[in-house]
């Protein structure tokens, strides 16, 4: 009997890259199957209606009595995300193990005698428990909230200073509930490396602050491209060469997803040059300023006239907050933006930010409600400069013409400043 459907079951998966990442890849139609209820899932399971399926959180157990022939790391592990109709016969493996093990050998983290500390104790735990086990963690710590089946408390997890590594495999954190965080990673003296499995967004508010104190980090994206290459070539029965087809593949797919913020002076043309970069990139634009006055029905002068510069503040941190979990955007945002220490992590976790610069004298002043021009211009910028810097990935320069500007932009977001 021949279905033909390809697909992802899990309860909730509005967050899922599954479906551009599998047919990008590999040709075929792939449908996001949301089955909120268990009730759903095991009645899926029972008409074995599908050609192969990958399964996520939370039916990576349920689908296991389902299988005719469990792989050995999968049976093993206790958790299966990959299911291959043949011929009747369901064939279960888990690619999310060779996932993670490709995601931590990329970034160069080696577990080889490491004390790791797993944060959570749900499905996918036990995965990456595996991959620290097998490559040889001398070590391996889990918290949780609750400190049940062994784990410690989150309290309990940060007086261990011989940590080294800590992996997150819980949902903290993740689209839409970003900014999340359950633990300071800088209270954590022996620390090398942060990886967490969520890939929406790129990168979670764990990795964010681990990454302003010099920590290596790494989102699960990548992890999710490998582990859909690897389900790939089971659903297929086609062999990839993988080493080269996942960080094409990664790569393509993080510029095609990324945002490109822009950050700068007042009147520095953020606006202009970003209008002119989301047409050469095909990405949404997004003018901050004008979805301000959109949603909040004033116009920015009046706000500032009307209700003073916090209040401004307060819708700016608001709004940016909900459009930059959105993805393929360039983001034109406000000169003061940098002001509100939350919105460097809002433009930082799905891409670069880009900090424009034009010379003083050739700065646009009107209309501007905090730039005046002339001395307190100078005075403005010597305020902002080291803000301007921490929050940006790298200068763009536009002194010259716009199309001068945008092309540098493009070679800056293509050279991966903020992979
Ligand atoms: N490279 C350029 N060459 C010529 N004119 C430019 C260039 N970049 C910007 N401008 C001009 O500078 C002015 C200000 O640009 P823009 O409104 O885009 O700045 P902005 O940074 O978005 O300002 P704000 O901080 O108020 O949002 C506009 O008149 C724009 O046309
Ligand atoms: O969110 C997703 O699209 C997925 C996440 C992981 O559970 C993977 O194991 C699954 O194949 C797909
Ligand atoms: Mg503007």
């Amino acid at each position: 009997m021949e279905h033909k459907l390809y697909g992802l079951i899990g309860a909730k998966l509005g967050h899922s890259y599954s479906k551009i990442i599998h047919e990008q890849l590999a040709g075929y139609q792939y449908e996001l199957m949301p089955l909120p209820t268990e009730a759903e899932a095991r009645a899926f399971m029972e008409k074995r209606a599908f050609s192969a399926i990958n399964v996520t959180i939370p039916y990576k157990q349920l689908v296991i009595p389902y299988c005719d022939v469990i792989d050995p790391k999968a049976k093993s592990i206790g958790a299966i995300n990959t299911i291959v109709n043949r011929d009747g016969k369901l064939y279960g493996y888990n690619t999310d193990y060779a996932g993670f093990s490709y995601l931590a050998r990329v970034h160069g983290v080696d577990f080889a005698d490491k004390t790791v500390l797993i944060l959570g104790t749900g499905g996918t735990h036990s995965t990456v428990e595996a991959v620290c086990r097998d490559e040889g963690a001398r070590t391996i710590l889990s918290a949780s909230r609750t400190g049940k089946y062994g784990a410690l408390t989150y309290n309990e997890a940060m007086r261990r200073r011989d940590v080294q590594i800590i992996i997150n495999t819980t949902p903290c954190g993740m689209y839409p509930n970003v900014g999340q965080c359950m633990l300071d990673p800088t209270a954590f003296p022996a620390l090398e490396a942060v990886l967490d499995v969520i890939y929406n967004p790129f990168r979670t508010e764990l990795l964010l602050r681990a990454e302003e104190h010099g920590i290596k980090t790494a989102g699960g994206f990548e992890m999710l491209v490998a582990q859909a290459v690897y389900a790939a070539q089971h659903f297929t029965g086609r062999f990839y060469a993988v080493d080269s087809v996942i960080p094409t593949a990664s790569r393509r797919l993080q510029h095609q997803l990324a945002n490109i913020s822009l950050i700068g002076m007042p009147g520095c043309g953020k606006s202009t040059v970003g209008a002119a970069l989301a047409k050469r990139l095909n990405k949404t634009l997004v003018d901050l300023d004008e979805e301000i006055e959109r949603r909040t029905g004033n116009n920015i002068p009046d706000i500032f006239a009307h209700e003073g510069e916090d209040a401004f503040r307060r819708y700016e941190a608001e709004i940016l907050a909900d459009i930059a979990k959105g993805t393929g955007q360039v983001i034109a945002c406000g000169g003061g933006v940098i002001k509100t220490p939350a919105n460097v992590h809002a433009m930082r976790q799905n891409g670069c930010v880009l900090w424009v610069q034009r010379p003083l004298g050739k700065l646009a002043t009107s209309g501007r409600p905090l730039s005046k021009g002339g001395a307190a211009l100078k005075q403005l910028q010597a305020e902002r400069t080291p803000l301007y810097r921490a929050a940006s990935h790298a200068v763009l320069d536009n002194s010259g013409p716009l199309t001068n500007t945008v092309e540098a932009a493009v070679r800056l977001f293509e050279s991966d400043i903020a992979l």
